[in-house]
């Protein structure tokens, strides 16, 4: 059985170094487990690395994010190769999203997102910088999306749609300018599910999360348009890896059957 997949090549996103003088709280943070990369490194670290905060042993793993719209397949992708020893997966944090403290953030965002989203997509860039710089247990890591696609597709679909306030977004982008400016997150590879809108609908129904009830098919064009545009045509952000892109509507046997094709490209992002 023949495959489409493209493997789309990098344009590693460099952001502004910065030093670090005299803040005690991240002196800290460098002694356990963390370590500054010098300003002048160039060789043996990552690129765009130098200057910033990152995690000890880090340059040395792989990490690779899942990215789709939702209800694409990734949590499914990723089970598939929880299997394989040398993987680490994380999905994505969403029973914190869910339940932060009693409260429900997920659910209050789509209730109202004019007033909730700002809430949750705090909280949705903390946890997912948390997991970025979780320690990495196994040569490869799969994640489950980034702290990139919560700013660029899900904080930006809010703005666009009249559905963040000005300052709200001003805020989150000081926010997520800052962390990317200053800590090193690193990523080797993207792994785009890359499915039709009206797919996601249908597993999405067939999921049935109770938050999600209200997600109409324009929602899930949307985020599908802002997907292409950062990872496809490149005309929105940054793309801080290189893109493989995996076509993501067939059945789920033949999903599978493609994961397996591409287990060695997408292993081969631990010798980049
Ligand atoms: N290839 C597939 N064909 C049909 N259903 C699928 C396929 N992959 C996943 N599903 C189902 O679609 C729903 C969403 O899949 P999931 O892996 O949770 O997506 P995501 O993590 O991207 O939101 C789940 O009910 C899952 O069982
Ligand atoms: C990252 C991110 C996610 N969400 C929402 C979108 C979905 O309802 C869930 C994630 O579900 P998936 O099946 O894993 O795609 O969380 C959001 O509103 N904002 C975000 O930044």
């Amino acid at each position: 059985m023949s495959v489409c997949v493209t493997l789309v090549s990098a344009r590693r996103a460099v952001a502004p170094a910065c030093l670090w003088t005299g803040w005690s709280g991240w002196r800290k943070a460098c002694a356990g487990g963390f370590r500054l990369v010098p300003s002048r490194a160039r060789s043996g670290t990552r690129p765009g690395a130098a200057g910033k905060l990152l995690r000890d042993g880090e340059d040395r793993k792989a990490v690779i994010c899942v990215e789709g719209n939702i209800a694409s397949g990734k949590t499914t992708c990723l089970e598939y190769f929880s299997k394989t020893s040398s993987i680490e997966v994380l999905t994505e944090p969403i029973s914190k999203w869910r339940d932060v403290r009693g409260h429900n953030p997920l659910a209050l965002m789509y209730q109202d997102p004019l007033r909730w989203g700002i809430t949750l997509q705090t909280y949705v860039q903390l946890t997912m910088l948390d997991r970025h710089l979780s320690a990495v247990a196994a040569p490869v890591r799969m994640m489950e999306r980034s702290i990139f696609s919560a700013k660029y597709i899900f904080v930006e679909n809010l703005f666009r749609s009249g559905k963040m306030p000005e300052v709200d977004y001003a805020v989150l982008s000081e926010w997520f300018d800052w962390i990317t400016a200053n800590i090193c997150i690193p990523v080797d590879l993207i792994v785009y599910l890359q499915t039709s809108p009206q797919t996601c609908h249908e597993r999405l129904k067939q999921r049935c999360r109770e938050e999600e009830k209200v997600i109409p098919l324009e929602y899930l064009e949307s985020i599908h348009q802002l997907y292409e545009e950062w990872l496809i045509r490149r005309t929105s952000w940054p793309v801080p890896a290189p893109v493989l892109v995996i076509p993501a509507d067939h059945n789920l046997q033949r999903m599978l059957h493609q994961y397996e094709e591409n287990r060695a490209k997408i292993l081969a992002a631990s010798c980049l």
